[in-house]
């Protein structure tokens, strides 16, 4: 059985490792989404899909677990959002998203929609994170410690505080 996993991963957080971690006992192979690929270099959506994308694979690498890693841009068009994403997927069997348009556009299809259970939403959430980086407060513990050093890679945190100071974001 493949599963399908869909977020925006601004960053990938120790909640993200935690529901791929149960989902890997479900399935046999998992694909994760890269949602709204397009996006990058602003405030809610800080980080490029090339960049989201190392932040898993590197996290991932000490596990024995299939899965495929799949960009997928966002479309004006969430009635035919379903078949885009089928496009760009291998097939799979069923979906695991917590977000409600999400789990609608594919009920609405027919495929089984699993909500994954929440850890420690205060802390392990990408908005949280994103606001301890730009007020300068600890965000490190609340990532894998590979996430860590991808956002050290690219500076990241400088990034977003530029982006804070910029008119342009
Ligand atoms: N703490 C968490 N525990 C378990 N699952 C989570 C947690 N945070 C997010 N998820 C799930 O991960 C998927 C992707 O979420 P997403 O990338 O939007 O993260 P987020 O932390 O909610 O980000 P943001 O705060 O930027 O909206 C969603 O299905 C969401 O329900
Ligand atoms: N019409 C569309 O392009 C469409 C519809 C539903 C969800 N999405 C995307 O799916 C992703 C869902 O991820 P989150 O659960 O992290 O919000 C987001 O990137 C969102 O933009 C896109």
């Amino acid at each position: 059985m493949r599963g399908f996993l869909i977020g925006r991963w601004q960053p990938f957080h120790k909640g993200h490792f935690s529901i791929i971690e149960e989902i890997s006992k479900e399935v046999d192979e998992l694909i994760i989404g890269i949602g709204s690929a397009q996006k990058s270099h602003t405030l809610n959506d800080p980080f490029t899909a090339g960049e989201r994308i190392i932040m898993i694979t590197k996290t991932l690498k000490k596990y024995n677990f299939p899965y495929y890693v799949i960009p997928i841009n966002d479309i004006e068009f969430n009635a035919i959002w379903v078949s885009y994403v089928e496009a760009l997927t291998p097939p799979f069997d069923v979906v695991y998203s917590g977000n409600p348009l999400v789990r609608e556009l594919f009920m609405e299809k027919g495929y089984t929609v699993k909500k994954p259970k929440l850890y420690n939403r205060s802390e392990y959430s990408g908005r949280e994170i994103r606001r301890r980086m730009l007020e300068g407060e600890r965000w490190e513990h609340l990532v894998p410690e590979e996430v860590v050093e991808v956002i050290k890679e690219i500076d990241g945190v400088n990034r977003i505080r530029r982006l804070m100071e910029s008119d342009y974001y």
